[in-house]
C-alpha cells in the first residue's frame, strides 16, 4: 500500500495528467478554456485534519454540478427524505445529465435522481426562503459551515454565462412545471438558484473539505459538532455512489468503490467514509461530463491507498 504524502500525490498527478488528452474543456465557462486542458490538481483532507495536495491544487473553478450535493443536503435537512423524494426519484440512469427524455417517456414522470440537472432543479425548488437572495444566502451559509471557509462567493461572470446558456435547464424546469413537479410560483426562483449554485467559486481544498464532511457523517471538520442529521449524509452518499458520476456511476462504483460527484468544470469530490475527502480539478472532461484525468486519479488513489469500500 502506498503512503499518503505530498510527494506521493505529485507522482499520481504526473502519471494521470497525460490522460487529459482524452477529454476537452467546456467552452462556455468564463476563465476555463482549452489552455487549461492539461491542468490537474488534487487536495486530500483526512479525518484527523491533515491536508495533502499536488498539481494545480489552488486554481479556482465554479462548483457546477458538485453543488447538487449541497442542495440535496439542505433540502433533506429542511424537509426530510419523504418530501424530497416526492419531487425526484433516487434511481441511477443511463441518460445524460441534462436529458429531458425520461420526463416525457417514462411511466414515472419524475427526474431520475438529484444528481442530474432536472433532479437538482426540482430539489432547488424546495429550498426555504422568502426570495432567491435569502434561499441562496442559506445555501452559501451551509457551504461556509461545511468548508469552514466564509470567503467563498458566487462568480458573477459565470452566473451570467449560466443564465445565457441556460436554455436546456429552462426547458427542463418548464417541462417539470407542466408535470406539476415544480409550481409556477417556484419556477423562476428554482432556476435562478440553480444557476447561482453552479457559479459558486471554489478550489480543490474546498472540495476536499466537502468530501471530508461527508466522510465525517455530517460533522463539522472544525469542532466535530453535527451540521446536519447523519441519516441525510448516508442518503447523499448512497446517491453519490449510484448516480454522482452520471451514466458512468456503475463503472466508478466498481473501479473506485466510494461515493463521488463530478461537475462540468472537470471537478470531482470523493468521500471515503471514516477516512478522507478528496477534491480534484482536471477540466478536460469526457462526453459523459466527467474529468478524464481526474477519474484516473480517483482510480489510482483507490487502488494504491486501498480505499475501495467493497474490498476486504
Ligand atoms: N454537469 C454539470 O456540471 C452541469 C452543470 C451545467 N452548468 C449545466 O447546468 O448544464
Amino acid at each position: 500500500m502506498a503512503e499518503l504524502s505530498n510527494q506521493y500525490l505529485e507522482e499520481v498527478v504526473k502519471a494521470c495528467r497525460p490522460y487529459s488528452s482524452g477529454g476537452s474543456v467546456v467552452d462556455y465557462i468564463p476563465g476555463l478554456d482549452q489552455s487549461h486542458s492539461t491542468d490537474l490538481g488534487v487536495t486530500i483532507v483526512t479525518m484527523d485534519g491533515e491536508v495533502y495536495g499536488a498539481g494545480e491544487k489552488t486554481n479556482a473553478f465554479p462548483l457546477q454540478s458538485v453543488s447538487k450535493i449541497i442542495t440535496l443536503m439542505l433540502a433533506l435537512e429542511d424537509f426530510g427524505k419523504e418530501t424530497v423524494f416526492q419531487k425526484v426519484d433516487m434511481e441511477p440512469t443511463d441518460d445524460a445529465f441534462n436529458a429531458i427524455r425520461n420526463l416525457e417517456e417514462d411511466e414515472k414522470q419524475l427526474p431520475h435522481n438529484p444528481m442530474i440537472n432536472s433532479g437538482a432543479i426540482a430539489v432547488a425548488s424546495l429550498i426555504k426562503g422568502n426570495d432567491v437572495e435569502e434561499k441562496f444566502g442559506r445555501l452559501l451559509d451551509f457551504v461556509y459551515k461545511i468548508t469552514c471557509n466564509d470567503q467563498i462567493e458566487m462568480d458573477e461572470e459565470v452566473y451570467q454565462a449560466e443564465q445565457k446558456n441556460g436554455a436546456r435547464n429552462r426547458a427542463l424546469a418548464y417541462f417539470m412545471e407542466s408535470l406539476g413537479i415544480i409550481s409556477t410560483d417556484e419556477l423562476e426562483d428554482a432556476l435562478d438558484l440553480y444557476f447561482r449554485l453552479n457559479s459558486i467559486k471554489t478550489n480543490s481544498l474546498d472540495l476536499a473539505k466537502i468530501g471530508c464532511f461527508l466522510a465525517n457523517h455530517g460533522k463539522s471538520i472544525e469542532d466535530d459538532s453535527y451540521v446536519i442529521d447523519p441519516s441525510h449524509v448516508r442518503t447523499v452518499k448512497a446517491i453519490m455512489l449510484t448516480s454522482g458520476m452520471y451514466n458512468e456511476s456503475g463503472t466508478y462504483a466498481v473501479e473506485v468503490g466510494f461515493p463521488a460527484k463530478s461537475g462540468v468544470a472537470g471537478t470531482i469530490v470523493g468521500t471515503v467514509p471514516g477516512k478522507m475527502g478528496i477534491g480534484i480539478y482536471g477540466p478536460a472532461i469526457n462526453k459523459k461530463g466527467n474529468s478524464v484525468a481526474g477519474g484516473r486519479v480517483l482510480r489510482t488513489l483507490s487502488r494504491e491507498l486501498c480505499l475501495n469500500l467493497f474490498h476486504g
